[in-house]
Protein backbone atom coordinates (compact mmCIF):
# COMPACT_ATOMS: atom_id res chain seq x y z
CA UNK A 1 0.00 0.00 0.00
CA UNK A 2 1.15 3.58 -0.94
CA UNK A 3 2.00 5.48 2.29
CA UNK A 4 1.23 8.89 3.15
CA UNK A 5 4.33 11.33 2.54
CA UNK A 6 2.80 14.63 3.51
CA UNK A 7 -0.62 15.70 5.45
CA UNK A 8 -1.87 18.32 6.79
CA UNK A 9 -4.94 17.52 9.08
CA UNK A 10 -7.24 20.86 9.85
CA UNK A 11 -3.89 23.09 9.39
CA UNK A 12 -4.77 26.47 10.39
CA UNK A 13 -2.56 30.00 10.54
CA UNK A 14 -3.51 33.25 11.30
CA UNK A 15 -1.94 36.29 11.52
CA UNK A 16 -3.43 38.95 14.18
CA UNK A 17 -6.91 39.17 12.08
CA UNK A 18 -6.23 37.53 8.98
CA UNK A 19 -6.43 33.91 8.70
CA UNK A 20 -4.36 33.07 6.14
CA UNK A 21 -5.25 28.83 6.60
CA UNK A 22 -8.49 27.67 7.71
CA UNK A 23 -9.02 23.93 8.36
CA UNK A 24 -6.92 22.79 5.34
CA UNK A 25 -6.66 18.98 4.52
CA UNK A 26 -5.05 17.00 1.93
CA UNK A 27 -2.56 14.63 1.58
CA UNK A 28 0.22 13.19 -0.48
CA UNK A 29 1.04 9.86 -1.51
CA UNK A 30 4.94 9.40 -1.63
CA UNK A 31 5.88 9.27 -4.75
CA UNK A 32 3.59 11.78 -6.18
CA UNK A 33 3.75 14.58 -7.72
CA UNK A 34 1.02 17.40 -5.90
CA UNK A 35 0.90 20.98 -6.51
CA UNK A 36 -0.87 23.70 -4.54
CA UNK A 37 -2.55 26.38 -6.71
CA UNK A 38 -4.76 29.67 -5.80
CA UNK A 39 -5.08 33.36 -6.78
CA UNK A 40 -2.48 35.62 -4.47
CA UNK A 41 -2.90 35.60 -1.46
CA UNK A 42 -5.02 32.04 -0.74
CA UNK A 43 -2.33 30.74 1.54
CA UNK A 44 -0.15 28.63 -0.23
CA UNK A 45 3.30 30.30 0.71
CA UNK A 46 1.51 30.08 4.59
CA UNK A 47 0.92 26.11 4.10
CA UNK A 48 4.50 25.92 2.55
CA UNK A 49 5.99 27.38 5.58
CA UNK A 50 3.71 25.38 7.96
CA UNK A 51 4.73 22.13 6.30
CA UNK A 52 8.43 23.25 6.67
CA UNK A 53 7.83 24.41 10.16
CA UNK A 54 9.08 27.75 9.71
CA UNK A 55 5.45 28.53 11.02
CA UNK A 56 3.84 26.87 13.56
CA UNK A 57 -0.38 26.45 13.19
CA UNK A 58 -2.74 28.38 15.23
CA UNK A 59 -4.37 24.76 15.37
CA UNK A 60 -4.19 21.18 12.82
CA UNK A 61 -1.02 19.36 12.36
CA UNK A 62 1.10 18.93 9.30
CA UNK A 63 2.44 14.99 9.12
CA UNK A 64 5.61 13.85 7.69
CA UNK A 65 5.57 9.76 6.81
CA UNK A 66 3.10 10.18 9.84
CA UNK A 67 5.38 12.19 12.41
CA UNK A 68 3.67 15.66 13.42
CA UNK A 69 5.91 18.40 12.29
CA UNK A 70 4.87 20.61 14.98
CA UNK A 71 7.10 19.15 17.48
CA UNK A 72 10.27 18.14 15.05
CA UNK A 73 13.40 20.39 14.85
CA UNK A 74 14.21 21.52 11.22
CA UNK A 75 17.62 19.74 11.12
CA UNK A 76 15.20 16.46 12.15
CA UNK A 77 12.42 17.38 9.58
CA UNK A 78 15.37 17.37 7.16
CA UNK A 79 17.01 14.06 8.10
CA UNK A 80 13.78 12.60 7.41
CA UNK A 81 13.92 14.02 3.76
CA UNK A 82 12.30 16.94 3.65
CA UNK A 83 14.01 19.63 1.52
CA UNK A 84 13.02 22.40 -0.02
CA UNK A 85 13.50 25.66 -2.45
CA UNK A 86 12.54 29.30 -2.61
CA UNK A 87 10.58 31.18 -4.82
CA UNK A 88 13.58 33.13 -5.49
CA UNK A 89 16.93 31.09 -6.69
CA UNK A 90 19.40 31.34 -3.94
CA UNK A 91 22.81 29.81 -5.39
CA UNK A 92 25.55 30.42 -3.77
CA UNK A 93 28.00 33.14 -4.77
CA UNK A 94 31.83 32.68 -5.25
CA UNK A 95 31.25 29.08 -5.99
CA UNK A 96 30.49 27.47 -9.61
CA UNK A 97 27.60 25.29 -10.55
CA UNK A 98 29.28 21.70 -9.45
CA UNK A 99 30.23 23.60 -6.03
CA UNK A 100 26.62 24.54 -5.44
CA UNK A 101 25.93 20.89 -6.81
CA UNK A 102 28.19 19.74 -4.18
CA UNK A 103 26.83 21.95 -1.61
CA UNK A 104 23.25 20.08 -1.42
CA UNK A 105 25.51 17.01 0.24
CA UNK A 106 26.82 18.44 3.45
CA UNK A 107 23.67 16.14 4.78
CA UNK A 108 24.59 13.35 3.59
CA UNK A 109 28.13 12.83 3.11
CA UNK A 110 28.37 9.42 5.43
CA UNK A 111 32.02 10.47 6.18
CA UNK A 112 32.54 10.93 9.75
CA UNK A 113 34.28 14.22 10.30
CA UNK A 114 37.60 12.72 11.67
CA UNK A 115 37.79 10.19 8.91
CA UNK A 116 37.65 13.49 6.34
CA UNK A 117 40.40 15.10 8.82
CA UNK A 118 42.43 12.32 8.26
CA UNK A 119 41.56 12.01 4.74
CA UNK A 120 40.78 7.97 4.98
CA UNK A 121 40.21 5.67 2.08
CA UNK A 122 36.51 5.87 3.22
CA UNK A 123 36.74 9.64 3.14
CA UNK A 124 37.97 9.33 -0.50
CA UNK A 125 35.91 6.87 -1.69
CA UNK A 126 32.29 8.95 -0.03
CA UNK A 127 34.14 12.15 -2.40
CA UNK A 128 34.60 10.42 -5.30
CA UNK A 129 30.45 9.54 -5.04
CA UNK A 130 29.71 12.74 -4.26
CA UNK A 131 31.36 14.20 -6.93
CA UNK A 132 30.37 11.40 -8.96
CA UNK A 133 26.60 11.90 -8.25
CA UNK A 134 26.69 15.69 -8.64
CA UNK A 135 28.14 15.50 -12.41
CA UNK A 136 25.16 12.86 -13.29
CA UNK A 137 22.58 15.63 -11.54
CA UNK A 138 24.26 18.58 -13.39
CA UNK A 139 23.99 16.40 -16.96
CA UNK A 140 20.40 15.41 -15.67
CA UNK A 141 19.06 19.52 -15.81
CA UNK A 142 20.95 19.99 -18.62
CA UNK A 143 23.77 22.40 -17.24
CA UNK A 144 27.03 19.94 -17.56
CA UNK A 145 28.61 22.11 -19.99
CA UNK A 146 28.44 25.20 -16.97
CA UNK A 147 29.68 23.05 -14.64
CA UNK A 148 32.51 25.14 -13.91
CA UNK A 149 30.83 28.77 -14.54
CA UNK A 150 30.07 30.89 -11.70
CA UNK A 151 26.72 30.10 -10.76
CA UNK A 152 25.88 34.09 -10.16
CA UNK A 153 26.60 34.21 -13.50
CA UNK A 154 24.13 31.40 -15.17
CA UNK A 155 20.54 33.02 -16.58
CA UNK A 156 17.83 32.87 -14.11
CA UNK A 157 16.23 29.44 -15.30
CA UNK A 158 19.70 27.80 -15.18
CA UNK A 159 20.00 29.52 -11.36
CA UNK A 160 16.70 27.57 -10.61
CA UNK A 161 17.81 24.20 -12.27
CA UNK A 162 20.76 24.48 -9.81
CA UNK A 163 18.88 25.42 -6.86
CA UNK A 164 16.57 21.88 -7.69
CA UNK A 165 19.97 20.35 -8.52
CA UNK A 166 21.40 20.93 -5.22
CA UNK A 167 18.62 20.14 -3.18
CA UNK A 168 18.57 16.75 -5.38
CA UNK A 169 22.28 16.04 -3.99
CA UNK A 170 20.70 15.68 -0.66
CA UNK A 171 18.95 12.61 -1.52
CA UNK A 172 15.22 14.33 -0.35
CA UNK A 173 12.35 11.43 0.07
CA UNK A 174 10.28 14.61 0.12
CA UNK A 175 10.63 17.70 -2.01
CA UNK A 176 8.86 21.35 -1.67
CA UNK A 177 9.71 23.83 -4.46
CA UNK A 178 7.97 27.27 -4.08
CA UNK A 179 7.05 29.11 -7.50
CA UNK A 180 9.93 26.59 -9.66
CA UNK A 181 8.88 28.40 -12.81
CA UNK A 182 8.37 32.07 -11.56
CA UNK A 183 10.41 34.01 -14.31
CA UNK A 184 11.72 31.29 -16.69
CA UNK A 185 10.85 31.13 -20.18
CA UNK A 186 9.14 28.67 -22.07
CA UNK A 187 12.02 26.91 -22.65
CA UNK A 188 12.99 26.67 -19.41
CA UNK A 189 9.52 25.94 -17.80
CA UNK A 190 9.72 23.00 -20.35
CA UNK A 191 12.92 22.15 -19.20
CA UNK A 192 12.12 22.46 -15.73
CA UNK A 193 9.25 20.06 -16.38
CA UNK A 194 11.07 17.17 -17.99
CA UNK A 195 13.30 17.45 -14.26
CA UNK A 196 10.46 17.25 -11.99
CA UNK A 197 9.29 14.06 -14.31
CA UNK A 198 12.58 12.65 -13.84
CA UNK A 199 12.86 13.20 -10.12
CA UNK A 200 9.18 11.40 -9.13
CA UNK A 201 10.12 8.78 -11.53
CA UNK A 202 13.02 8.56 -8.81
CA UNK A 203 10.52 7.93 -6.33
CA UNK A 204 10.09 11.49 -4.62
CA UNK A 205 7.12 12.91 -3.76
CA UNK A 206 7.06 16.30 -5.11
CA UNK A 207 4.60 19.33 -3.92
CA UNK A 208 5.22 22.65 -6.00
CA UNK A 209 3.55 25.95 -5.13
CA UNK A 210 3.29 27.27 -8.58
CA UNK A 211 0.96 29.68 -10.93
CA UNK A 212 2.41 28.73 -13.75
CA UNK A 213 -1.08 26.15 -15.12
CA UNK A 214 -0.33 24.48 -18.21
CA UNK A 215 2.77 23.62 -16.06
CA UNK A 216 0.75 22.28 -13.17
CA UNK A 217 -1.76 20.83 -15.51
CA UNK A 218 0.63 18.87 -17.32
CA UNK A 219 2.77 17.21 -14.80
CA UNK A 220 0.81 16.90 -11.45
CA UNK A 221 -0.48 14.00 -10.79
CA UNK A 222 -3.08 15.92 -7.77
CA UNK A 223 -3.67 19.51 -7.95
CA UNK A 224 -4.87 21.02 -4.14
CA UNK A 225 -6.77 24.32 -4.98
CA UNK A 226 -6.99 26.87 -2.02
CA UNK A 227 -9.07 29.99 -1.50
CA UNK A 228 -9.17 32.28 0.78
CA UNK A 229 -7.26 29.86 2.98
CA UNK A 230 -9.81 27.21 2.23
CA UNK A 231 -8.77 24.09 0.08
CA UNK A 232 -11.85 24.09 -2.50
CA UNK A 233 -10.72 21.66 -4.20
CA UNK A 234 -8.68 18.28 -4.24
CA UNK A 235 -8.18 16.19 -7.74
CA UNK A 236 -6.36 14.98 -10.33
CA UNK A 237 -5.59 18.33 -13.20
CA UNK A 238 -9.11 16.94 -14.87
CA UNK A 239 -11.21 17.09 -12.40
CA UNK A 240 -9.75 20.88 -11.45
CA UNK A 241 -10.03 21.92 -14.75
CA UNK A 242 -13.80 21.23 -14.36
CA UNK A 243 -14.58 22.26 -10.74
CA UNK A 244 -17.26 25.30 -10.71
CA UNK A 245 -15.58 25.80 -7.38
CA UNK A 246 -12.15 26.80 -8.85
CA UNK A 247 -13.37 28.46 -12.23
CA UNK A 248 -15.38 31.13 -9.73
CA UNK A 249 -12.31 31.27 -7.36
CA UNK A 250 -10.28 32.33 -10.99
CA UNK A 251 -13.17 33.98 -12.79
CA UNK A 252 -13.34 36.13 -9.47
CA UNK A 253 -10.12 37.56 -10.15
CA UNK A 254 -9.70 37.71 -13.88
CA UNK A 255 -7.55 34.51 -13.95
CA UNK A 256 -9.49 32.14 -15.63
CA UNK A 257 -7.69 32.25 -18.68
CA UNK A 258 -4.77 30.35 -16.81
CA UNK A 259 -7.13 27.35 -16.15
CA UNK A 260 -7.25 27.19 -19.97
N1 LIG B 1 3.90 36.77 8.06
C1 LIG B 1 2.67 37.25 7.82
N2 LIG B 1 2.13 38.23 8.57
C2 LIG B 1 0.90 38.72 8.32
N3 LIG B 1 0.10 38.28 7.33
C3 LIG B 1 0.59 37.32 6.54
C4 LIG B 1 1.89 36.74 6.72
N4 LIG B 1 2.10 35.80 5.77
C5 LIG B 1 0.99 35.77 5.03
N5 LIG B 1 0.08 36.68 5.49
C6 LIG B 1 -1.27 36.92 4.94
O1 LIG B 1 -1.91 35.67 4.82
C7 LIG B 1 -2.65 35.58 3.60
C8 LIG B 1 -2.13 34.41 2.77
O2 LIG B 1 -0.81 34.74 2.31
P1 LIG B 1 0.14 33.71 1.55
O3 LIG B 1 1.42 34.41 1.30
O4 LIG B 1 0.17 32.43 2.28
O5 LIG B 1 -0.68 33.52 0.19
P2 LIG B 1 -0.16 32.95 -1.22
O6 LIG B 1 -1.27 32.09 -1.74
O7 LIG B 1 1.15 32.32 -1.06
O8 LIG B 1 -0.05 34.28 -2.08
P3 LIG B 1 0.93 34.60 -3.35
O9 LIG B 1 0.48 33.75 -4.48
O10 LIG B 1 0.64 36.07 -3.59
O11 LIG B 1 2.35 34.35 -2.92
C9 LIG B 1 -2.52 36.93 2.92
O12 LIG B 1 -3.63 37.72 3.29
C10 LIG B 1 -1.23 37.48 3.52
O13 LIG B 1 -1.26 38.90 3.53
Amino acid sequence: MTRIALEALRLSKSFGGVQAVREASFSVPEGSLCALIGPNGAGKSSIFNLITAVYSPSSGEAKLFGESLSVLSPARIASLGLVRTFQSARVFPGMDSRQNVLAGAWMHSGSPALAQFLWLPSARRAERELAARADALLELGGLAPYRNVAATDLPMGAQKTLEVLRALMARPKVLLLDEPAAGLNDTETADLCGLLLAVRATGVTVLIVEHNMSLVMSIADQVVVLDAGLVVADGSPSDIRRNQRVIEAYVGRNEEVALA
